[in-house]
């Protein structure tokens, strides 16, 4: 058995980022950004009024007054000069007319006819954005997921298509003689295939696209007819027969098939017979069957490695600190991840660990919001002490 953190390294071995494609900007929300795209104007591009007034020149005081010459509006500049004594009637965002050194707001003038006196207590601010506040031509969004805030930039830069990586195709192939479909009848002695909604839906929230591939039965034959509909795709994930009873032929069939080996087996909880390989140059990874070690699988090696595929780095699941909200015993020679539930107080939030831990409660993993991270050989711990989590 190897460490976790090993078993990690050997995933993102098998993967590299994807290539880039194009989108239009409209379509880019949670992508990933696959190089630096750079603004070709300035923002604004021209000294821009930011208040509804009256652009002039110098620093007026209480009583003043100034002759209108014309009209500013946004996307309607005025082409003229300011001179002393005059004013151009001005509306936010607006172009700065030449020779203006300021913006008087309406609110600080009285206006009769063509004409505006400045009013006692007028502020002393120019209300004049100057052209590049924002941002400079030649200034650069570098590589990383695109939020929705992200657009407005990439939009005001005039970036009208965006170069994305590729959303990774992810094969998941759920295998085993008891497995049916939702929806379907099953026989006293099968069972619902479930794990595989909970995987399409975490790496499609990732920003994959999940292929439900068929149910594979327990043969060697149907296993290597639904392996080989992987083909194309960009990571294949398989479900069940990782263990070592007589029918679980999963690595077996795919080393038929040329699976070169990177792992099997790993020092965690649950999860242990975890499996990874190349399968026909596709990354694979081939999970335990259980419906909880697939899904915490899912969390700690799947998305990793879409997030890499997606040129987003190599990095382990982010992780926070808690405090323990009751005593935990002792750890064996695995690291056990602990379906736990998450209650704030002052300070770090308090965590407890549901009292059963089987890796077949589904119902369990619903209610929690973390795993607790425990090292293997660790020893009992208090209530209090303060421990690392991954939240789910
Ligand atoms: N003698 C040993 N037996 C087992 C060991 C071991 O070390 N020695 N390891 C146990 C551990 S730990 C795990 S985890 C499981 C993993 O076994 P497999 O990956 O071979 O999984 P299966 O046997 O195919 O299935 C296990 C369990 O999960 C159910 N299952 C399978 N696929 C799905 C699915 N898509 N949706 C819902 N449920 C699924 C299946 O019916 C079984 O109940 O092995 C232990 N045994
Ligand atoms: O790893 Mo198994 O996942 O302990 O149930």
């Amino acid at each position: 058995m190897i460490s976790v953190e090993e078993a990690l390294a050997k995933c993102f071995a098998l993967t590299r980022p994807l290539a880039a494609e194009t989108v239009p900007l409209r379509h880019a929300a949670g992508r990933v950004l696959a190089h630096p795209v750079m603004a070709t104007r300035d923002q604004p591009p021209f000294p821009a009024s930011a208040m509804d007034g009256y652009a002039l020149q110098g620093d007026p005081a209480p009583g003043d007054q100034f002759i209108l010459i014309g009209e500013a509006g946004a996307g309607h500049a005025w082409s003229g000069t300011i001179g002393p004594a005059q004013a151009v009637r001005i509306f936010t965002g607006a172009p700065i007319p030449d020779g203006a050194t300021r913006v008087v707001i309406q609110e600080d003038v009285t206006r009769t006819g063509d004409t505006i006196m400045i009013r006692d207590g007028a502020d002393a601010a120019t209300h004049i954005r100057p052209a590049g506040q924002d941002f400079r031509a030649g200034a650069i969004v570098a590589p990383r997921r695109l939020r929705p805030n992200d657009l407005a930039l990439l939009a005001a830069m005039n970036i009208a298509e965006v170069p994305v990586t590729r959303r990774p195709i992810v094969a998941i192939i759920p295998t085993g003689d008891e497995l049916v479909m939702p929806g379907e009848t099953p026989r006293h002695d099968q069972i619902i295939a479930s794990n595989s909604y909970t995987l399409a839906a975490l790496v499609e929230a990732e920003g994959a696209e999940a292929r439900l591939l068929p149910i594979a039965r327990d043969t060697e034959a149907e296993l290597f007819t639904v392996l080989s509909m992987a083909d194309g795709a960009d990571l294949v994930v398989t479900i069940g027969g990782a263990s070592v009873g007589d029918h679980d032929l999963v690595g077996r069939v795919a080393e038929s098939m040329g699976m070169e080996r990177a792992f099997y087996k790993i020092a965690m909880r649950p999860g242990k017979p975890l499996m990874a390989g190349r399968l026909r140059g596709i990354p694979m990874l081939g999970l335990p069957g259980n419906p909880v070690s697939s899904i915490v699988c899912g969390h700690l090696f799947l998305l990793p490695m879409v997030r890499a595929l997606l040129g987003l780095g190599e990095y382990p699941p982010a992780t926070a600190r808690a405090v323990l909200g009751a005593d935990v015993g002792p750890t064996g020679p695995r690291t056990h991840y602990m379906r736990s539930r998450l209650a704030p107080s002052m300070g770090l939030p308090r965590i407890t660990p549901f009292d059963r831990q089987d890796s077949a409660l589904i119902t369990i993993l619903t209610e929690a919001d973390a795993l607790l991270i425990r090292p293997l050989g660790d020893g009992p711990r208090p209530a209090g002490t303060e421990v690392d989590y991954i939240p789910l």
